[in-house]
């Protein structure tokens, strides 16, 4: 297994934006944004709808690119061993309902091979396959469910079967959509807690949009705030643990309305 670490030629994966741009027909989603994500850190990215999270995302993953400014990945790493080693979770989870479980999280290494490789390795997969998709599926909690077919699960579950896919891949870079939009505040919690762990054991890069600034400011070590496609709001957590600008002003002024205490 990929391990991520900084002297890893596939790990490692950081980023250094200068004044980024995404702009599409009439609508600019990103603007001058100029940010640094050091490799292995965890960061959340909060700010109302349309304020540019999914965009960002969307531009780490590779699936974008800026139409002004400069992205650059640190440590030499290339867009190609970048684009091998991220994985992907996103807000609608992007599962094929009709298939068994084990099928939708092979389907997760289908980028690394060739069309004919990717179907066989999903349909007809090798006994190591089966054990490390089902190794994925311990590690978040529904080893059970290999052979379960996605559309019987809960939205939790499915969940967490997107998760195993991105684990599948072996990642040094997590980036998630709105990885809790649907679920309670308990499994919400869990989830988070979950996706740090990972993070944080296999030493990769996590980067998370979260509409709920609480969970932001409990788990992440760094809090980006988003408007209008401009950052607005920078936090990194202190020496005593805590998100000291993450202030009731700071949220309002993110947010546009008052948010309660944080
Ligand atoms: N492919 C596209 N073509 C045109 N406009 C787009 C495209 N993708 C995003 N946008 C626009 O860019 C802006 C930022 O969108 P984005 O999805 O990044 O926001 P977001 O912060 O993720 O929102 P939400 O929290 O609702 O998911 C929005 O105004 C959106 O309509």
């Amino acid at each position: 297994m990929t391990i991520c670490s900084r002297k890893s030629p596939a790990g490692g994966i950081g980023f250094e934006l200068e004044e980024v741009t995404v702009a599409f027909p009439g609508k600019a989603a990103l603007e001058d944004v100029s940010l640094t994500l050091e490799p292995g850190s965890t960061v959340a990215l909060i700010g109302p709808s349309g304020a540019g999270k999914t965009t960002l995302l969307r531009l780490l993953a590779g699936a974008l690119e800026p139409t002004g400014g400069a992205l650059r990945d640190m440590g030499g790493v290339t867009r190609a061993q970048r684009a091998a080693a991220t994985g992907f979770i996103h807000q609608d989870h992007a599962l094929v309902p009709v298939l068994r479980v084990l099928q939708n999280v092979l389907a997760g290494r289908l980028g690394r091979y060739g069309a004919l490789r990717g179907l066989r390795s999903v349909y007809f997969p090798s006994r190591a396959d089966v054990e490390a998709v089902h190794a994925a599926l311990l590690r978040v909690g529904i080893g059970e469910l290999l052979y379960r077919r996605t559309d019987r699960l809960s939205g939790g579950e499915q969940q967490r079967v997107a998760i195993a896919r991105a684990l599948f891949q072996e990642p040094c870079l997590l980036l998630c959509d709105e990885p809790v939009a649907s679920l309670d505040p308990a499994r919400s919690r869990d989830v988070i807690q979950l996706l740090i762990d990972l993070a944080e054991e296999r030493g990769a890069t996590l980067v998370t949009s979260v509409h709920d600034e609480r969970l932001a400011g409990r788990y992440f070590d760094r809090v980006i705030g988003l408007r209008e496609g401009r950052i607005v709001l920078d936090s990194s957590r202190s020496e005593s643990g805590q998100h000291e600008a993450l202030t009731p002003a700071a949220l309002e002024d993110l947010y546009g309305i008052v948010r309660g205490d944080s």
